[in-house]
């Protein structure tokens, strides 16, 4: 059977309560956003498999056979980690990271395949192109977005019944499956990841989540303004992750009260979401402030993320940090009150101090496929600009023909 080649779309997320106190079971809001990362997958005639990453400036290859394919028989994936020693040499540590996340999914996706169809011929090779608009490190759920693309286009790949389909999607049951991939592709970036990320960039919308238990949808979230900001300072969500482990570790009493007191803001914000929108407005500010407050408390504050909390309230417009923190990205409400005069002023300011700002919406759709056969040259030309590290070219892609999976 020709593999045809295919494009996958995954979005990243904000979140808006919740982060941290997730990986402890604590529930947490959150939902899509607008920037997407974009994959396309191009089968070769040969058996080299080749990953091209322009956001981080990799561009590698492998020969097949020089990739174990291994079961899933460890807890962790850091547990693996040594039989890809051989292919992460000399790489620097964004790139291994990325490296090693795909080649353990593809060596488990490719050993279930080959467990599944004994007699089957080894297959043909493929280059993974990726390029993505969620800016990488800076809690946008970057990582996420990426895990998904490459979890779903391994599975395309390996999974025949998949490509008998002429639509592009894969069935509707397979979405938990690129979930579960894509959240074992998360451990390797983080370590302890919560599921949040992962579980937005496939199914996207506005949810309440909270690990091991079915995710809620919060409807009245998705039509809620919010203005995101990268503080441009580049930070590692493993290693946030790692020091409130090791603050918790430390401080119990103190911690474990901080991390509830956060998960009593998401469920405040959840009854106030489904409930009357003047109590709404009237208490969102403070819930965004009381967030940004704890999370200061915990640590993952940032001095650049403090004064973008000031510069905005100047205006009455509340920040707080999202994602990991330790710098990245803040979100700042923007109460529906709020004249255009306002908001552009302190976009101002907030460029004025070196950040960028990102207008996006929130709750859009989440992974999405587009079947290129018919118009490849039209597809691979949006990755030919990313060649040459340009943005795609944003109109390429919206006029392409896009289905959730
Ligand atoms: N577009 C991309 N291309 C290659 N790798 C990526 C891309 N986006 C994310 N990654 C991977 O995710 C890591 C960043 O993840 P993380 O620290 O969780 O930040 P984020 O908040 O953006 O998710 C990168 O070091 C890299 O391994
Ligand atoms: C800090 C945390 O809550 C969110 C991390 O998000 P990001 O990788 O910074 O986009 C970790 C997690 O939920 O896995
Ligand atoms: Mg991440």
């Amino acid at each position: 059977m020709t593999v045809r080649p295919f494009l996958v779309s995954s979005p990243g997320k904000v979140i808006l309560f919740g982060e941290h106190a997730v990986v402890y079971g604590k529930s947490a809001v959150a939902a899509s956003i607008g920037l997407r990362a974009y994959l396309l997958f191009q089968p070769t005639q040969d058996h080299q498999v080749r990953i091209r990453f322009p956001d981080i400036l990799l561009d590698q290859s492998f020969a097949q056979d020089d990739i174990p394919l291994l079961p899933v028989y460890e807890q962790h994936p850091s547990e693996s980690e040594h039989h890809f020693s051989h292919l992460l040499a000399g790489f620097s540590d964004n790139a291994r990271v990325a490296i090693l996340a795909f080649l353990c999914l593809y060596s488990h996706i490719g050993f279930e395949y080959e467990q599944a169809h004994p007699n089957a011929p080894p297959k043909y090779g493929f280059t993974i192109h990726i390029k993505s608009f969620i800016p990488v490190g800076a809690g946008l759920g970057s990582s996420a977005a990426f895990s998904v693309c490459i979890a779903t286009a391994l599975l395309r790949h390996f999974d025949h019944s998949s490509l008998d389909n002429s639509s592009p999607g894969l069935p509707a049951s397979t979405l938990s499956t690129i979930n579960n991939w894509a959240f074992r592709m998360e451990q390797v970036t983080h370590g302890q990841p919560s599921g949040v990320d992962n579980t937005i960039a496939v199914y996207g919308g506005a949810k309440l989540y909270r690990k091991g238990q079915e995710v809620e949808n919060l409807e009245g979230f998705s039509s809620m303004r919010f203005l995101l900001t990268n503080t441009r300072v580049p930070k590692n969500t493993k290693k946030m992750v790692a020091n409130v482990a090791q603050f918790r570790n430390k401080y119990p009493a103190v911690v474990d009260p901080l991390l509830e007191a956060i998960n009593g803001i998401a469920h405040s914000f959840k009854e106030l979401v489904s409930g009357n929108p003047s109590q709404l407005n009237a208490s969102l500010a403070e819930l965004v402030t009381m967030n940004q407050s704890l999370l200061s408390v915990l640590g993952v504050s940032h001095q650049t993320l403090d004064t973008l909390c000031q510069v905005t309230s100047c205006q009455q417009l509340p920040s707080k940090l999202t994602g990991a923190g330790g710098g990245g990205c803040a979100l700042t409400w923007v109460p529906p009150s709020t004249t255009p005069d306002t908001i552009a002023q302190v976009k101002r300011d907030l460029k004025t101090l070196g950040y960028i700002t990102y207008d996006t919406d929130i709750g859009g759709p989440g992974v999405q496929a587009c079947d290129i056969s018919t118009d490849v040259q039209h597809a691979t030309s949006i990755f030919l600009h990313s060649d040459s590290l340009c943005e795609p070219d944003t109109e390429l892609l919206e006029r392409l023909k896009w289905t959730s999976i």
